[in-house]
């Protein structure tokens, strides 16, 4: 299995790898154990003994927060305990760990929870829901919640913030606990990554609690966290054997008016590698394109058939269309040809608003692999308003078209059409500026002409962007990235071989 220390698990697959680690002979009490230690280790290593508030829920969520009390108190720590629901009704692991406190386990009630944030506390454990949250927060587990986020209260949160669903990274309901920490456990879940969770979660831990990562085998998840890991090896590099045309030929089509767009494409394509770039442009642009970077191949295409006969060349491995394109009939037509041609195409910004509401039409139309790099304007433009989370979203929208899609933001999915997805949470915030759209594209492109497959080529392309833009910080403009992009390569390679 590909990456698996960067799989996602959803919440039911969660329950799946903690039910077959059971199985496989792990005690449930034991990763509630070590669940729980996790937390209080947390806690122990971001401050000082404090009063600590142990808000516990009626499940496992709860049980964890037992333990984290139990160790937190012995180790000094003024440590109350409210509990929502009856002590009791606990089972399992939850009333084994519970049974274990031996400190007063005081009711949870709307005013027992506002009165010790307001009064007493000076941090909180929120292990009130988890995995098992359900429906939106009501009665004392709102009211504790609101208090918390009203006073701001320093927390940590067991798994997820109890509000947020860990699938969709948005909460249940209206009301969501604003975490400074949160501790999740084997592996982390999308809602971790997708926006506002990420957020909500604040700093997020993993903590490996003794569920064997062999579970994953059998439960055989399709998403993952970006990272390097999931693509590097189809990475490709130069050595003393290698010829211009081993690393292929991106053509860019550039439109009459907005040239920026596909310079900056083409710049970010040269620096990622690709052997040749050219970029076909009608007679009135060709000067401009020329003048601002040597090393661009420009050609003649003033209407779409001679764009298309550029397209017999086979040495041509990869096409962008999009930025600066422009969408009148003849940027369309030229968008057809590249998608009869069969060859590996990029498609963003102006050539996906061709498609405006008929993805049927860019799907029927694909003779090759295509990726597509829409953001959430672009998306809704093309596919119409989706119901959904962004990774449900883009996934069914990559399926529709049968070409990887990536949707674009602080928290990119990059979706395939067989299912496979990757979240993006390596993007610094400067990335919203003008024209950083069409310096991703050119970087996936170059990636798609050195022949790597679609999936792998956007998700690469999207991290190797965000590395490259991360550290600048603010005033941060898309000409600033393509230079940076070799330095982010030079790591890639050196990880690579070691
Ligand atoms: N063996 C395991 O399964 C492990 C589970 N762990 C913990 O267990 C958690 C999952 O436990 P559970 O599946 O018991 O789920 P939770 O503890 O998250 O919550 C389930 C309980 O909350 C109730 N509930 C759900 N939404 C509600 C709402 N809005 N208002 C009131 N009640 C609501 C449900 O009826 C159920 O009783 C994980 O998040 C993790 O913290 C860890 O201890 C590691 C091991
Ligand atoms: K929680």
């Amino acid at each position: 299995m590909k990456a698996p220390e960067n799989l996602l698990l959803t919440t039911k697959e969660m329950g799946r790898a903690d039910r077959a680690a059971v199985e496989r002979g792990v005690p449930g009490a034991e990763l509630m154990a070590a669940a729980g230690l996790a937390v209080a280790r947390c806690v122990e290593r971001r401050w000082a003994p404090c009063r600590t508030l142990v808000l516990c829920g009626p499940g496992n969520n709860g049980g964890d927060g037992f333990v984290a009390a139990r160790v937190l108190a012995a180790a000094g720590w003024p440590v109350r305990l409210l509990l929502l629901g009856d002590r009791d009704a606990l089972r399992g692991d939850a009333a084994h760990h519970a049974a274990l406190w031996e400190g007063a386990v005081e009711p949870l009630s709307e005013a027992a929870g506002r009165a010790a944030v307001e009064d007493w506390a000076d941090l909180a454990i929120d292990a009130l829901f988890g995995a098992g949250l359900s429906r939106a927060l009501e009665g004392p587990a709102a009211a504790v919640v609101e208090a918390l986020n009203r006073k701001a209260l320093p927390s940590v949160a067991v798994d997820v913030p109890s509000g947020l669903s860990g699938d969709s990274g948005r909460p249940l309901g209206a009301l969501c606990l604003r975490a400074t920490a949160t501790v999740t456990f084997f592996r982390k879940k999308p809602g971790h990554l997708l926006l506002p969770g990420r957020q909500l979660c604040g700093d997020l831990e993993l903590a490996q609690i003794g569920v064997p990562a062999a579970v994953l085998e059998e439960i055989a998840p399709s998403v993952w966290e970006n990272a390097p890991p999931l693509w590097r090896d189809r990475l490709r590099w130069r050595d003393p054997a290698s010829h211009k045309y081993d690393f292929g030929h991106l053509l860019i089509a550039g439109g009459r008016v907005m040239t920026g767009a596909a310079r900056l494409a083409a710049r970010a394509a040269l620096r990622c590698g690709a052997g040749l770039v050219s970029l076909a442009a009608p007679e009135a642009a060709r000067g401009t394109y020329q003048q601002r970077l040597d090393s661009l191949i420009v050609l003649p295409a003033d209407t779409p058939e001679a764009y298309a006969a550029l397209l017999e060349d086979r040495r041509k491995s990869a096409l962008l269309l999009g930025p600066g394109l422009g969408t009148d009939p003849a940027a369309r037509l030229q968008v057809e040809a590249a998608l009869a041609s069969g060859r590996a195409t990029l498609l963003d910004a102006d050539a996906l608003t061709c498609f405006a509401g008929a993805p049927q039409d860019l799907a029927a139309r694909r003779k090759g692999p295509l990726v597509v790099t829409p953001h959430e304007g672009e998306f809704a433009r093309l596919f119409g308003e989706r119901g959904g989370d962004k990774l449900q979203r883009a996934r069914a929208a990559a399926a529709e078209i049968g070409g990887t899609l990536v949707l674009k933001g602080y928290d990119s999915v990059v979706a395939a059409p067989d299912g496979r997805a990757a979240i993006n949470a390596a993007a610094p915030p400067e990335l919203a500026t003008a024209g950083a759209g069409d310096v991703l594209s050119g970087v996936i492109a170059a990636l798609l002409a050195q022949g790597l497959p679609p999936f792998e080529a956007a998700a690469a392309g999207v991290w190797i962007q965000g590395r490259a833009a991360q550290d600048f910080g603010p005033g941060l403009i898309a000409d600033d990235i393509p230079d940076r992009l070799p330095a982010v390569l030079s790591i890639l390679q050196a990880e690579g071989a070691a």
